[in-house]
């Protein structure tokens, strides 16, 4: 079945203790945008997203992934179906060139099958040129072609997390949930970053699910932007009319310089 909502969250609240984190919110993700999560701190959006991401089970709720509800699925089963999740930490094998980083991501492939590799060599080797053809077009696309057999671990921090977004595109993703993908990024480097995911959402067609601290990097790449309050959906809209809404911006952002720098 296809909708046109990549991810739907329908009425989910999680209490840790006594504190009501996430408090009956419902909010979606329509396929094909890059929406954004924003919110003070401690308003819940961490939560939310742990629970769309399978690393929370919601207390109750539902969490509609592709129109197949995915409550209390496990990360690495949404893996398999198409949620992939990135950022929150670099996890490149740095003793791997950057080309096998890539090459890794599909998994289960016939060659890690020993049995395979004795009885079905022709299958194993054509695999394996695929998955190879596919790294080296990601590795392209994102002008990585140069540090290619460069082992990842010797790559520049804003290379890593270039390899860190190539890495969805090893996968059939129905969407990506991008984690913080500002912190510790210098200016430039995160132009790159941000150039990239726009072209990956435009030209390639990625639905992008970004939590995300830095107002201008929301701004540029987000529509819609999702406004959280105290485990509540207060807002949606384009970033433009999220700013320029003064109960907004005054009552959950401190300042309005803030929100505008
Ligand atoms: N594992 C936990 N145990 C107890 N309380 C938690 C836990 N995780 C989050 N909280 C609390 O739930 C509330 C929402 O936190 P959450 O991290 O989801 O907010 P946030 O919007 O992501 O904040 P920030 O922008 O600061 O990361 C906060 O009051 C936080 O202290």
């Amino acid at each position: 079945m296809t909708t046109d909502l990549v991810i739907d969250v329908r009425n989910v609240t999680k209490r840790f203790g006594g504190l009501l984190a996430v408090n009956d919110c419902s909010l979606s993700v329509r396929r094909g945008s890059i929406t954004g999560l924003i919110g003070p701190n401690g308003a819940g959006k961490s939560t939310l997203f742990n629970m769309v991401a399978g690393n929370i089970v919601p207390d109750s709720g539902q969490v509609i992934f592709d129109g197949a509800d995915v409550t209390g699925m496990k990360p690495y089963q949404l893996f398999r179906i198409g949620m992939l999740r990135t950022f929150q930490i670099a996890h490149e094998f740095s003793q791997m060139t950057a080309l096998e980083n890539l090459m890794m991501v599909p998994g289960d492939q016939p060659g890690e099958h020993l049995l395979d590799t004795w009885f079905r060599p022709g299958l194993v080797k054509s695999r394996e040129t695929a998955v190879r053809k596919k790294a080296l077009d990601v590795v392209d696309f994102l002008k990585l072609g140069h540090v290619r057999n460069e082992l990842a671990g010797n790559l520049s921090g804003g290379q890593k997390k270039l390899l860190e977004l190539g890495r969805t595109m090893m996968v059939d993703a129905k969407v990506v949930l991008l984690d913080e993908v500002a912190a510790g990024v210098n200016k430039s480097l995160l132009n790159d970053l941000a150039s990239n995911i726009e072209r990956m959402n435009r030209e390639l067609g990625y639905t992008f699910f970004v939590i995300e601290h830095d107002m201008d990097l929301i701004g540029r790449l987000c529509d819609p932007v999702i406004v959280m309050a105290q485990g509540e959906k207060i807002a949606e809209g384009p970033m433009a009319e999220i700013r320029a809404n003064p109960q907004i911006v005054e009552a959950y952002f401190g300042s309005p310089a803030e929100v505008v720098s």
